[in-house]
């Protein structure tokens, strides 16, 4: 009888995952379990808030896909997960055997702040996305201060730089910028960190882009309060600031959802809930058990003064897929051939205009390479990119051949290693 992996989540990381499977063994059972109806492509989050894209481009309804690839869809969130009888139940109490199971929920989002969840809103869903583009419409009437910012812990830096840079292009197309002042918060020790360590000189890129838009900026604090007209923080040495905003975006911080802490801390991290998994993205307790994306455990590049987490970009979580599809399929197949993601990343922040783009290989320090560029085609670039990811997910094929071979070519990149010790943390050399 052929064996089943259930995949738990329909973002990039579980679709991924799933199509990979697919693609790497015809025979295999897949029932991808996710909650929202939907695939959603996350990076173009922000430019739904701005209107620039609307809901319909950037989703694809997941009921509509994934049978025409013969892969099951159940639509109700995982409850629990039993990892000794390998077993699932679900919101709706469905009880779903597995002999695999992929963990690619995505973050809980934590509104750490007072009153940062009433009064501020964020872009990490397309729900988030599109009450902000409704705010955006009131304020654009009667305009005023803005501040874009980050709380401790937060993992995930870029889609707030973009956020800000956008808000100053859209402001200025509607003859707007000189009413509202724009200060970006954060808890990055400097900006341009972005949980990173920064990328090349991204610190004097983000300076400078923020001093070229007029954008004012304060790093290194907490932000500890949230109300409808300022914006509290706080500085290492415990005194407090105000900021007026009429509007804020910031964002949360990320933990896993409660489905994997109901695993046990033998797969939930006792700190933040995610999944605890190996170089090769595979849980060391059960070893039938794998993590992809956001919601898995990845140690932070360093420590800040205040706390800051490694962003998992959609580049890093595309190889997680990969090398999970090919350490399931050695596994059934019983060849003791495992894979590790090389946790690159092409990361591009969108400023309208134009836009700035970083490549680091590894993402985890020491890297071997660095790029980065900023320029007007790398604006078309990042939309090109959202087009090319939909149409993947639409065909049902994310790692065709041609991707592999041109990102080798480009940046002598490869998406996953033969890995000879999976211990280890995720992203260390193995
Ligand atoms: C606003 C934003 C912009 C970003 N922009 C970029 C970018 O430009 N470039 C880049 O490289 N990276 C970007 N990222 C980072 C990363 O690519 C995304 O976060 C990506 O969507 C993560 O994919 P994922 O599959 O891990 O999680 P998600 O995309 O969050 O998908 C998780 C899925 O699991 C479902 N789910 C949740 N809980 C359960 C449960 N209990 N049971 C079943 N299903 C569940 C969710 O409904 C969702 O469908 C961005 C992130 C954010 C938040």
């Amino acid at each position: 009888m052929s064996k089943h992996v259930v995949v738990l989540g329909g973002g990039i990381g579980g679709i991924a995952t799933a199509y990979n499977l697919r693609k790497l063994d015809k025979n295999l059972r897949i029932t991808v379990v996710s909650g929202r109806p939907y695939f959603g492509f996350t990076p173009a989050y922000p430019h739904l808030a701005l209107g620039w894209r609307k809901f319909e481009d950037i989703t694809v309804p997941l009921a509509n896909i994934l049978p025409k690839h013969g892969i099951e869809f159940i639509n109700e969130n995982g409850e629990s997960i039993d990892p000794d009888a390998n077993k699932l139940k679900t919101t709706g109490g469905k009880e779903i055997h597995y002999d695999y199971l992929v963990i690619a929920t995505g973050p809980k989002l934590v509104f750490g702040a007072e009153g940062q969840e009433q009064y501020s809103t964020s872009v990490c869903t397309a729900e988030h996305a599109m009450e902000l583009n409704k705010k955006l419409e009131d304020f654009y009437k009667n305009p005023g201060p803005v501040v874009v910012g980050a709380i401790p812990g937060v993992s995930c830096f870029g889609p707030a730089y973009e956020f800000a840079f956008m808000l100053h292009y859209e402001l200025k197309k509607r003859g707007l910028r000189h009413k509202v002042p724009i200060t970006y918060i954060t808890s990055e020790p400097y900006v341009g960190h972005m949980g990173l360590g920064g990328v090349g000189p991204s610190r004097r890129l983000m300076e400078d882009t923020m001093a070229e838009r007029s954008i004012s900026y304060v790093a290194n604090v907490k932000i500890t309060k949230v109300e409808p007209d300022k914006v509290i923080y706080e500085d290492l040495e415990g005194k407090t600031y105000e900021v007026p905003c009429k509007l804020s975006m910031i964002m949360p911080r990320f933990m896993g959802p409660e489905v994997v802490a109901s695993a046990g801390d033998k797969v939930a991290n006792p700190v933040n809930k995610m999944v605890i998994v190996n170089r090769c993205f595979q849980n060391p307790t059960y070893k039938n058990i794998f993590g992809v994306g956001v919601v898995t455990a990845i140690p932070p590049v360093e420590q800040t003064p205040i706390p800051t987490g490694v962003p998992k970009t959609g580049m890093m979580i595309e190889q997680m897929a990969l090398a999970v599809a090919h350490n399931i399929v050695s596994d059934i197949r019983n060849s003791a051939d495992r894979y590790a993601p090389e946790l690159s990343a092409i990361c591009i922040a969108d400023m309208g205009s134009d836009a700035m783009g970083f490549y680091a290989s590894p993402v985890i320090p020491p890297r071997s390479v660095v790029k980065y560029k900023k320029a007007l085609w790398m604006h078309w670039i990042k939309s090109a990119f959202e087009k090319y990811f939909m149409w993947k997910v639409k065909t049902g094929d994310v790692a065709p051949f041609f991707e592999e071979k041109m990102l080798s070519l480009i940046f002598g990149t490869h998406p996953i290693h033969v890995c000879k010790d999976c211990a280890g943390s995720p992203g260390s050399a193995c």
